[in-house]
């Protein structure tokens, strides 16, 4: 319907976006971890959701590593852990999953601008992984305690979109639980929420691990590179490949 023009704007996603990229910079810096809930709205979400659908039904995911369930060797029955795929967003039917992506750049890109010049937890922040689109099949599959990038192979922060509608995580399982380093005996329970994203520093600040899930757990993972750690980290694979390419090494 027309609306007439005095009506005030509804707030423009720049402001969102400011808005976003000051809790981004004040719980990163304090806490390593930060959650933003509704991140697209319903609509939005809804539509990221339905591609990732489409392509897990298109058969496009990769088996996830089989992991041996707890009973161990016994029991010969193996859980599959997550499915994956990795996407630009620039494929086709994936407009909205590119949408997605160009939001969580524009919040990294800004909240690294903004803090303290240029620098978000002291990273220069220059380029990110592909999304993987990670499904865990439900039937008790999960990911074991882990830290993303131990060894500084460039990778600085961690964004995970999840998108689970009517999620009951006490019969669905498939918590997210990280044990921030400095939190004493705290731990951060994630459940893994419809338009919900969380952002945590990658490296061994932030062990994490996936319990069980009981249900069909989706979610969309891009990790941003800090410029320096990620040139030294090219740098330094350039020089092993040459080392082992040369005739008696190993
Ligand atoms: C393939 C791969 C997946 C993950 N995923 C999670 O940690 C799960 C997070 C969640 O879905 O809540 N992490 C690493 C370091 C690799 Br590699
Ligand atoms: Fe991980």
């Amino acid at each position: 319907e027309f609306l007439p023009s005095f009506l005030p704007r509804s707030r423009n996603n720049l402001e969102e976006i400011d808005d976003i990229c000051r809790n981004v910079i004040r719980d990163m810096n304090l806490w390593g971890v930060c959650v933003v809930n509704n991140f697209l709205g319903t609509e939005k979400g809804l539509a990221v959701l339905d591609e990732v659908l489409s392509i897990h039904s298109a058969g496009l995911f990769r088996d996830g590593q089989l992991v041996s369930n707890k009973a161990g060797a016994s029991d010969l029955k193996t859980i599959r852990g997550d499915q994956i795929t990795w996407l630009d967003g620039k494929e086709k039917n994936c407009q909205n999953i590119g949408m997605l992506i160009s939001k969580v750049d524009a919040i990294i890109m800004r909240a690294n601008k903004m803090h303290n010049n240029g620098k978000l937890g002291d990273y220069t922040i220059n380029g990110r992984t592909k999304a993987m689109v990670a499904c865990y099949p439900g039937y008790g599959s999960h990911y074991v305690k882990h830290v993303d990038n131990p060894n500084r192979d460039g990778r600085c922060i961690t964004a995970i979109y999840y998108l689970n509608r009517d999620w009951d995580i006490t019969q669905n399982g498939g918590l997210l639980r990280i044990f921030p380093e400095g939190w004493q005996d705290q731990v951060a329970n994630i459940e893994p929420l419809f338009d919900r994203i969380l952002f945590f520093w990658s490296d061994r600040r932030n062990p994490h691990e996936v319990q069980p899930a009981y249900k069909t757990r989706y979610a969309i993972t891009l990790w941003y590179f800090d410029a320096e750690e990620r040139n030294e980290a090219c740098r330094r694979y350039q020089r092993d490949k040459e080392i082992n390419s040369k005739p008696g090494n190993s």
